[in-house]
């Protein structure tokens, strides 16, 4: 069936017409016949099971039982009366309640008769009741012809008031397919069906809405599955095969002197294994004569910046100029400083640009990026600027990347004719299941270890009444030499609220830490830049031993000397962002800490995320339990990428049917780049629809 014929309009749906279409479309937004088909449903009520009456639990829904009337009575009752009748099957008894429409039911109710009676159970006054039975006479033993298993489809239970039932939709569901003939084309290749033994298309999506058994619909499942998921990989794939084939990189081929004399002479200290591992990753992308498009993902301190450093020293070995582009100020600047350190004595310019550079530095850090004095700029976004003009960028550096977003990786590309090699470097651990679908067409290292010597942060919960105790505790570090952040929320929604809280925290540490003793810096997102800069600098250079802040801190802040972090209303942080701040301690040779304050009062799925603080210090861990906790939809960044609007399939819990879809992706792309082949041509027509409707549910005829 060609899919034009699924655009059909759903107005022409036998049984349909204009009134319902509309609500169809304005409910459940279908407007096709193919969104119709499309809309999967949630569950199935399961008809071939039926209960006994002494079997029954208190809250049995959607559960069947075979029995018989015998006795019939109104009750009466403050407004109005209800029917009651006895039913009894040959294990017990119940009732059959109905609060309307008595007259009619009473005079079609027949005693002694063998009935079907489904609905959900209720215990009431010390019996089991169903209230508003749907009912049906049992013939010759069978219950009449009807669904063995009856689709529930999404939101019809909440819209049964708009006159959206779910019975309506599963008549147009069946109307559908017997208009069409249930004569859906195929959309995967013979082979794959094969090997994996997966239902044909026409099959599954017969299944998926009235199987016959849970395993006819778990094979239905399975393959829409499957099919999703190997559509997104292939995609992925292509995206990235068509990268390496058509746009060529420039090629670094020398291992020069700047690279090699850092190496040699102003390393601080020995690369950990996994930094190495991932710089000859790095270098190989750089010297392939292909476009590289790579994700460097670190734990927090794992030590990404010097990676980032002497990629940027590859560039400027081979002619070319480099640019490293942070989320914040407050980072740009750190990452600005701390590269100049490293570079120490080496000829290396450098330059920083955000949007708080004076006009004049602006100008000339124009013109010698123009020119090409200029060989590495730091900076915000004040980098993708049209004004700033690049003489060669040949390595672009993303630090944070879920902060960016994808279109403004794409501006970097086309800051130059050919499109500069790009890194991106993010600290949330992205577990291995989404960073494939989410950034499969980049190509992902990542540094999996901590520099030798790092003792884990030891981390506890405590209760606000316990604060004289902490404060007691933060006493005792800062006579040690040590540095404290303390951190408050911050929600965008209600800034002055939180501001507010971070000032009476202020006020209060500023009460029992009080000067001369003790100096305290206080950094939030309403200061001015340079103020900012003013009292992160005094901390950086130890002059205050207390940093109270809100989460501008979170990212990439790098205080070896900090060894404790109090976050105040821990249970308003995501994990991410807990494992975030975390990560500013634990930098430097001395034990760390980590104290999450809160009130008595917390939600289970609070409770959860501190007690996974507690419990680890590895993201990648933490990682997984905040996608469990929050699902994909909410992690940083993959909003904008639209990929994980799945149908049917589950990221998290589909991830062995996801590694088989992106095996068999892979394989027909090495043996068919181009899905030339025969037995390609399902793969290739559905692929077409798919790119041409943006959409993978879109091609499903
Ligand atoms: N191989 C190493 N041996 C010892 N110290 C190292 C090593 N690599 C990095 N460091 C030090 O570890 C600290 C953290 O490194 P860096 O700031 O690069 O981490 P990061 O990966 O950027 O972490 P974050 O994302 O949290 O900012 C720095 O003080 C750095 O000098």
């Amino acid at each position: 069936m060609n899919s034009n014929y699924l655009q059909t309009p759903i107005t022409y749906l036998k049984g349909v017409g204009p009134n319902r279409a509309d609500l169809l479309g304005s409910e459940l937004g279908i407007s096709t016949y193919q969104d119709l088909l499309n809309l999967f449903p949630n569950r199935h009520i399961d008809r071939t099971q039926f209960y006994k009456i002494n079997q029954l639990e208190r809250s049995n829904a959607d559960i069947q039982i075979i029995g018989k009337i015998i006795h019939i009575k109104t009750v009466a009752q403050k407004r109005g009366s209800r029917l009651v009748a006895k039913f009894i099957d040959d294990t017990g008894e119940m009732e059959l309640v109905w609060f309307r429409s008595q007259k009619w039911i009473r005079e079609n109710l027949k005693l002694n008769t063998p009935y079907v009676v489904f609905g959900r159970v209720n215990w009431y006054n010390g019996k089991f009741s169903m209230a508003h039975p749907e009912m049906e006479i049992l013939k010759n033993q069978q219950p009449a012809k009807r669904l063995r298993m009856q689709p529930v489809y999404p939101s019809t239970e909440k819209l049964s008031n708009s006159g959206v039932t779910n019975r309506m939709i599963s008549k147009f569901v069946l109307q559908l397919f017997e208009e069409t003939g249930g004569l859906f084309q195929e959309t995967l290749a013979p082979d794959i069906l094969d090997t994996l033994k997966l239902v044909p298309k026409r099959v599954a999506l017969r299944a998926i809405h009235f199987p016959d058994s849970q395993e006819e619909l778990a094979r239905a499942r399975f393959r829409l599955k499957f099919e999703e998921l190997f559509f997104i990989q292939l995609q992925l794939l292509m995206k990235k095969q068509r990268r390496q084939q058509k746009i060529r990189g420039f090629n670094f081929e020398k291992v020069g002197d700047l690279f090699n004399g850092f190496y040699e002479e102003h390393l601080p200290f020995e690369l950990t294994s996994a930094q190495k591992k991932v710089l000859r990753e790095i270098r190989a992308d750089l010297g392939s004569n292909a476009q590289m498009n790579r994700l460097l993902q670190g734990d927090v301190g794992s030590g990404k910046t010097i990676v980032a450093l002497m990629s940027m020293l590859l560039a400027i070995d081979n002619g070319y100029q480099a640019c490293l582009m942070a989320p914040t100020e407050i980072l740009a600047n750190q990452h600005y400083n701390s590269l100049k350190e490293l570079l120490g004595s080496l000829k290396v310019s450098i330059e920083l640009l955000t949007g708080s550079t004076r006009k004049s530095d602006r100008k000339r850090i124009h013109e010698a990026l123009e020119n090409g004095e200029l060989h590495i700029l730091i900076g915000t976004h004040a980098v993708l600027e049209d004004k700033v003009v690049f003489k060669n960028l040949g390595l672009a550096i993303v630090d944070e990347q879920h902060r960016f977003g994808v279109a403004q990786r794409s501006r970097l590309w086309h800051k130059n004719a050919t499109p500069p090699h790009i890194l991106v470097m993010t600290a949330t651990p992205i577990p291995r299941t989404l960073a494939m679908s989410l950034y499969g067409d980049l190509d992902i290292s990542v540094i999996d270890e901590l520099p030798p010597g790092r003792k884990p942060v030891k981390t506890v919960h405590r209760f606000d009444q316990n604060r004289l105790k902490v404060f007691q505790f933060i006493r005792d570090e800062i006579k040690k030499g040590r540095q404290v952040y303390v951190v408050y929320p911050l929600i965008k929604e209600s800034e002055a609220l939180d501001y507010k809280d971070l000032m009476d925290g202020y006020e209060s540490i500023a009460r029992d830490f009080p000067m001369p003793d003790y100096q305290i810096s206080i950094v939030h997102g309403q200061m001015k830049s340079d103020a900012k800069d003013y009292e992160m600098n005094r901390f950086i250079r130890g002059e205050t031993q207390i940093m109270v802040a809100t989460t501008v801190i979170e990212v990439g802040v790098n205080i070896p000397n900090a060894s404790v972090m109090i976050i105040e209303s821990a249970e308003r942080f995501g994990l991410s962002q807990l494992h975030q701040l975390r990560g500013r301690v634990g930098r430097g040779a001395e034990q760390s800490y980590c104290i999450l304050m809160t009130g008595f009062k917390l939600s289970s799925e609070a409770k959860t995320r501190l007690e996974t603080m507690v419990a680890t210090n590895d993201g990648f861990e933490i990682a997984e339990v905040d996608l469990k906790l929050r699902g994909p939809g909410d992690l940083m960044g993959t909003q904008q990428s639209g990929l994980l609007q799945l149908k049917i399939a589950d990221i998290i819990k589909d991830s062995d049917i996801l590694n088989t879809a992106r095996f068999y992706a892979k394989k027909v792309l090495e043996q068919d780049p181009l899905l030339e082949m025969d037995q390609h041509r399902s793969v290739r027509q559905a692929y077409s629809e798919i790119t041409k409707h943006k959409n993978i549910w879109t091609y499903i005829s």
